[in-house]
């Protein structure tokens, strides 16, 4: 694992119109790590990963992809550079009438002038690196929940990326598949030289395979540390996570007026 910093997040605000979302973000995330990104419901976390892909331009502060500030880029600059992430989002959402092999044939058919016969064989590899070299002329239908997700992971390496941005890769995973899932991003990180970041709930796979782990709450880092510290750790933040507690420094309630006002009690109770 090298050690050369591939994302450098500095002092990174947001807001949509007057509420602000993120305040004060720093990070560093470096070539061969995975990052886990983790909060509450609501807390910013896709609003990083879209602030990271360039497709929303931070209030202040910025983000820095090998070497280059993401929200100052032009347009062509910032789609070649959109070519070195890949984005893996919850259902991975396959093209149903393409084959296994075509779905992930499709990027490098797009965006490449690669021949047929060598798109074959990079295609057999990134299927075999997932364990389904095999299934390649399955139709999406075909396939289970965890293969789909598997599917999908190769087809964001496709065209080699130097970044994968998991949103919720675990969701509507059983306990198996999710393992499997958990350690093909490891693995895949490690033998491609990638840096991922997953943003998930799920606490205790991805402290199994993850180096460095963000909590967001509030729109600041709450915590962060690596899984050993995250364990040892007795911020109450970090305890309600980790023990998936109801109450505690993270909210149950998304933020309301007082509830009497809502169910017009007020002016009965005066
Ligand atoms: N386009 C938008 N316009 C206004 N507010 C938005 C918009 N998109 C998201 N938000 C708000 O920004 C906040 C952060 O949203 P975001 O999706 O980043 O949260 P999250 O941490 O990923 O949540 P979850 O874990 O539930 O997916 C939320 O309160 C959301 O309501």
């Amino acid at each position: 694992m090298t050690s050369e910093t591939l994302i450098e997040v500095k002092d990174l605000n947001f807001s949509y119109g007057t509420r602000a979302i993120l305040n004060g973000i720093d990070m560093t995330m470096r070539r061969g790590q995975v990052i886990a990104v983790m909060g509450g419901s609501g807390s910013g976390k896709t609003t990083l990963l879209r602030l990271i892909s360039g497709a929303i331009q931070p209030t202040s502060g910025y983000v820095k992809f090998a070497g280059e500030v993401v929200h100052e880029l032009d347009r062509d600059a910032l789609f070649k550079l959109r070519r070195k992430m890949g984005m893996l989002f919850q259902f991975g959402a396959l093209f149903t009438d393409l084959s296994v092999f075509d779905n992930v044939a499709f990027q490098m058919r797009e965006h490449t002038n690669l021949p047929e016969s060598m798109i074959r064989d990079l295609v057999l590899m990134k299927l075999h690196a997932v364990g389904l070299r095999g299934g390649h002329q399955l139709m999406p239908n075909e396939l289970s929940g965890g293969m789909a997700r598997r599917v999908a992971l190769a087809r964001s390496i496709a065209l080699d990326p130097m970044l994968i941005m998991y949103d919720e890769p675990f969701t509507g995973l059983d306990p198996i598949s999710l393992s499997v899932i958990g350690n093909l991003i490891r693995r895949l990180t490690d033998s491609l030289g990638m840096t991922s970041i997953v943003v998930t709930h799920d606490v205790h796979e991805s402290l199994k395979i993850v180096d460095y782990v963000y909590f967001i709450a509030d729109g600041v880092i709450a915590a962060e540390g690596t899984p050993k510290e995250v364990h040892e750790s007795v911020a109450p933040f970090v305890h309600q996570f980790i023990h998936g507690e109801e109450d505690g420094p993270v909210p149950f309630h998304y933020p309301a007026q007082a509830y009497p006002k809502d169910l017009n009690l007020e002016d009965n109770i005066a």
